[in-house]
């Protein structure tokens, strides 16, 4: 009988000892599929060198071919091809977006610029994840769209081939990719774009930064005048070869794990400076407990003996511009010294999975105790026993639950697979990392 991927549980391994290991990451998903939307917008074929190939990269590639976009792989590296890119006419598609949030926003608004419908659907749960702003934002713009009234996916963009751009303001508190899916397209609006953010609160900044910095590379005038407001100037987007750089975020549950079963883990190909969030994991473990070091290309946390030992420190910590760290940090919580509030991260509850929802059901699940509100979890310290930690299809719930299982016997996650999203070497990484 043909089982689901996701039948049968994954044993989370123990760990029976302090680690030492250092681990290769494949390349950021952020980075690849800015640089893919980029080089498919550019002037002239370009090269994405080590690029992620994960489900998200592998959904964005499909799109692009699928809009008329040239995605060649060619030569091999160790997490596979280089990827060539070769700019077309943009023209009708169906766009399968997954759970792919960079897909299901920023392909929206290339799509306002390709000639034809250009229709957009995902996973169950995609159709929960919030995109009214893309869909209003395209209106401002003059864009139709046909929701059915939703605000969700299913969507048809209907493109005319040009967008004239100006001035927009949009509500981005839901998501900081509303803000990013405009600005690495307006290059490419008639008159650029002014956009403003009139919400309260506007989560990952960091990432707003990354796609400002991605613009800059390929030669276009992007800039943040003020806090909340961006500007892009029209003009051609360079086509460039282009190094994509290891997923920091994905190195967070890697980093983590010296400092639950104790020794040191290594991050090879730590960047010597980057746009990444994951940059922010040093000071974040060390805020914890850790002793992190940079050595040249290699991040090194040592756990010492390890949370047996050694309680982390509780306390709150603020991530409302590293959310997609947060649900790592949450974990860490049970071991620590206090209770650990994680706050400002109402918006993770529109990811892959309510997020903060889903690690308060996992950690009762085994025992343990956290309390979510609308913009923060707090985690209680607590001794927890095996049992299943469900991914809810998200890979950081998922790497949260292989954590916690390095100190906990007998954690059943039932979907490693979900770690396909943006790390599907994810097992492997992981066993190799304990083996040392
Ligand atoms: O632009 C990006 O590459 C991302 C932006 C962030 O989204 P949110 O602002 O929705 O948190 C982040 O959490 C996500 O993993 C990737
Ligand atoms: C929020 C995330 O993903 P997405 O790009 O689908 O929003 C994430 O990777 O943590």
């Amino acid at each position: 009988m043909t089982q689901a991927p996701h039948s049968r549980a994954w044993a989370a391994p123990v760990a029976t000892g302090p680690l030492d290991a250092t681990v290769h990451l494949p390349g950021s998903k952020s980075l690849t599929n800015r640089e893919l939307v980029l080089a498919a917008l550019a002037d002239g074929p370009g090269l994405l060198r080590a690029p992620l190939h994960s489900r998200d990269s592998a959904l964005m590639v499909d799109a692009l071919r699928a809009l008329g976009v040239g995605v060649e792989e060619v030569g091999s590296g160790p997490f596979g091809p280089d990827l060539r890119v070769t700019p077309g006419p943009l023209g009708a598609a169906s766009v399968d977006c997954g759970l792919a949030g960079t897909v299901m926003r920023f392909l929206p608004v290339v799509a306002a610029l390709a000639t034809g419908a250009v229709d957009f659907d995902g996973d169950p749960h995609a159709r929960k994840r919030p995109n009214a702003t893309t869909i209003e934002a395209l209106r401002a713009l003059g864009v139709r769209v046909e929701d059915g009234g939703t605000g969700t996916m299913p969507f048809t963009v209907h493109g005319t081939g040009a967008v004239r751009g100006g001035e927009l303001a949009i509500d981005a508190s839901a998501s900081s990719q509303f803000v990013s899916a405009l600005l690495l397209a307006a290059p490419r609006f008639a008159q650029g774009l002014t956009l403003r953010h009139t919400g309260e609160r506007l989560p990952s900044l960091p990432h707003i930064d990354m796609t400002i910095a991605t613009l800059r590379a390929r030669g276009v005038d992007a800039s943040s005048p003020e806090q909340g407001v961006w500007r892009v100037e029209p003009g051609p987007i360079a086509a460039l070869e282009v190094a994509i750089e290891p997923d920091l975020s994905n190195a967070a549950p890697f980093l983590a794990a010296a400092l639950v079963a104790g020794g040191r883990v290594t991050v090879a190909g730590w960047p010597a400076s980057t746009t990444q969030v994951g940059a922010e994991l040093p000071a974040l473990l060390t805020r914890l407990g850790a002793s992190v070091s940079i050595d040249g290309d290699r991040c090194t946390v040592d756990g010492g003996a390890g949370v047996a030992v050694a309680p982390l420190a509780g306390g709150t910590i603020d991530m409302a511009h590293a959310g997609e760290l947060s649900p790592t940090i949450a974990a860490l919580g049970v071991f620590a010294d206090a209770p650990l509030t994680i706050d400002g991260i109402g918006h993770i509850r529109g990811h892959e999975t309510d997020r903060i929802d889903a690690l308060v059901d996992d950690l009762a699940l085994l025992g343990g105790s956290a309390t979510g509100d609308a913009e923060s979890i707090t985690v209680q310290p607590g001794a927890l026993h095996g049992g299943p930690w469900a991914a809810y299809a998200d890979h950081r719930i998922a790497t949260a639950g292989a954590l916690l299982g390095l100190a906990v016997p007998g954690v059943e996650v039932d979907d490693i697979a979900a770690t396909a999203k943006t790390i599907p070497e994810f097992p492997e990484l992981w066993q190799r990392m304990l083996a040392g």
